[in-house]
């Protein structure tokens, strides 16, 4: 039974009717009292809570009425409804331990898709399986590891997949975010469907809405045609929101409303369009830290991260690093048409004890160059310490950048891949301008967001700049 907590009428009956459709029972209450006799007789499994249900605007009953729900049936999940006008409301409701939002007016969709959701996740959590299970239930087939901490995201993963709930994925640069990412849409009821990424650390504000949103033709100077935006083109599908972080004030509220509603205008329309997207978001920024600072919305944090996971990183885990080490060998086996190929049992040991700050991009990375560059079968730990541990190298760069004897030199043909200087040369100018962006861009005669893509490609880090 879903147990609707509102004084209007109108809203109690057209919240009942949809519900009552879609094959709950329902019931409603006006106020406080009604609500504590309910509760005295059944247990629901779900309650719907007006935040605004008095004719005190405040919320203050509401929030009280939420806190009084939350003493009485402390696990019960509460979706609350708001005004847009009184979201931060909502706010402190999920902080008081509501478990959803939802804006008025509503789309009838999104509503019970929430209200499934909130259900499927109010079941008890398994325990955590073991590898074998996982990949007998799942499919996870490109994430290596056996470490208890991924086994217990893996298991969250395969929990919250085939609900809608928003997920949001955290951790350093390298962990493997992304691949989070396209497992929770493997492994979802929209697997058929588009997942589409967008890196929002790439985006410049003034490009944000037309990238996300779309335009149509004369909406601005360059808009020569119609252009479907990327909320459009993941309908039915999901959204994977790379480096949510990185989105400045005013792309946030833009943000917000979308995953609010549903619902946005492309740039230059006054018609709205309603998709339904799964939200999924990734950052290595430390977001509850971002929103105490005031540099990240609090309400758009409560809307992404209704389920988090965060990657340990690859020095938390280092049991697995031989089994990554085994994995990227025997890919590229194949691919380089090398079928002996395989890594020393001493070689693994001592790969296992390496600080590996890029995490498995840059062990994945190692272990490519490594391999390019061995002419050996059996790769040893002397092969993998000259092409892997970029700490040295990034300090023997440092010192050739400023060492005004340095003669720059081309290595030798065969001897590095025109991927491994591009990275070798970004590198460098990052640390001779001291990772100032614009610069190092204009040193290397490229643009700034096409310098952007390629730290990202590369995970060198940088901190944004405008
Ligand atoms: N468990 C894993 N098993 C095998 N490969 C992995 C695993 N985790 C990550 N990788 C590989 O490591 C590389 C980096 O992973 P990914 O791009 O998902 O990291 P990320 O955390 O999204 O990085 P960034 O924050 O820099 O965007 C990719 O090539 C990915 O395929």
């Amino acid at each position: 039974m879903i147990l609707i907590i509102d004084d209007d009428i109108a809203i109690q009956t057209s919240l009942s009717l949809l519900f009552r459709k879609e094959g709950f029972a329902v019931r409603v209450a006006d106020g406080p009292f009604d609500t504590v006799e309910v509760l005295a007789e059944e247990t629901p499994e779900l309650i719907l809570l007006d935040m605004n249900f008095s004719v005190d605007t405040s919320g203050d009953d509401g929030l009280r009425l939420l806190r009084r729900i939350r003493e009485l049936v402390p696990n019960m999940p509460v979706i609350l409804i708001t005004g847009w006008g009184s979201i931060d409301l909502a706010v402190e409701g999920m902080k008081a331990g509501a478990k959803d939002f939802i804006t008025k007016p509503w789309q009838n969709d999104h509503l019970v898709q929430s209200v499934r959701t909130a259900l499927n996740l109010a079941q008890t959590i398994p325990a955590s399986l073991n590898r074998r299970k996982l990949d007998q239930q799942f499919r996870f087939d490109n994430i290596v590891g056996e470490d208890p901490n991924l086994l217990d995201i893996l298991t969250t993963v395969g929990r919250v997949a085939p609900t809608n709930a928003p997920v949001l994925i955290t951790g350093e640069s390298g962990t493997g975010k992304e691949l989070i990412a396209e497992a929770v849409h493997q492994n979802s009821r929209r697997q058929r469907q588009p997942f589409v990424k967008v890196n929002l650390g790439g985006i410049s504000s003034t490009l944000f809405e037309s990238e996300l949103f779309g335009h149509v033709r004369g909406a601005f100077t360059d808009a020569k045609t119609d252009r479907v935006g990327r909320f459009e083109l993941a309908n039915k599908g999901s959204i994977f929101l790379d480096e949510i972080g990185d989105l400045d004030p005013g792309s946030q509220v833009k943000l917000l409303r979308v995953l609010q509603d549903r619902t946005f205008e492309p740039l230059g329309s006054s018609k709205s369009r309603t998709v339904d997207v799964r939200i999924i978001c990734a950052t290595n920024r430390n977001l509850e830290e971002m929103v105490s600072k005031g540099q990240f919305r609090e309400d758009l944090f409560y809307r992404i991260n209704l389920i988090s996971v965060r990657l340990p990183a690859l020095r938390e885990r280092p049991g697995d690093i031989p089994l990554l080490v085994t994995y990227f060998v025997n890919n590229l086996k194949t691919i380089y048409g090398r079928p002996d190929l395989r890594v020393s049992p001493l070689a693994l040991k001592w790969l296992k004890n390496l600080p590996l700050p890029g995490n498995i991009r840059q062990l994945k990375n190692g272990v490519e160059r490594t391999v390019l560059l061995s002419s050996g079968d059996e790769l040893q730990a002397d092969d993998f310490e000259r092409n892997l541990t970029q700490q040295a190298s990034a300090t023997a760069l440092h010192r050739s950048a400023g060492d005004a004897a340095f003669q720059p030199s081309f290595p030798a043909v065969g001897s590095m891949t025109l991927e491994e200087m591009e990275y070798q040369m970004i590198q460098r100018a990052m640390t001779f301008h001291q990772n100032r962006v614009a610069k190092v861009a204009r040193a290397l005669g490229i643009t700034r967001f096409a310098l952007y893509r390629r730290l990202e490609k590369f995970g060198i880090s940088y901190t944004n700049e405008e």
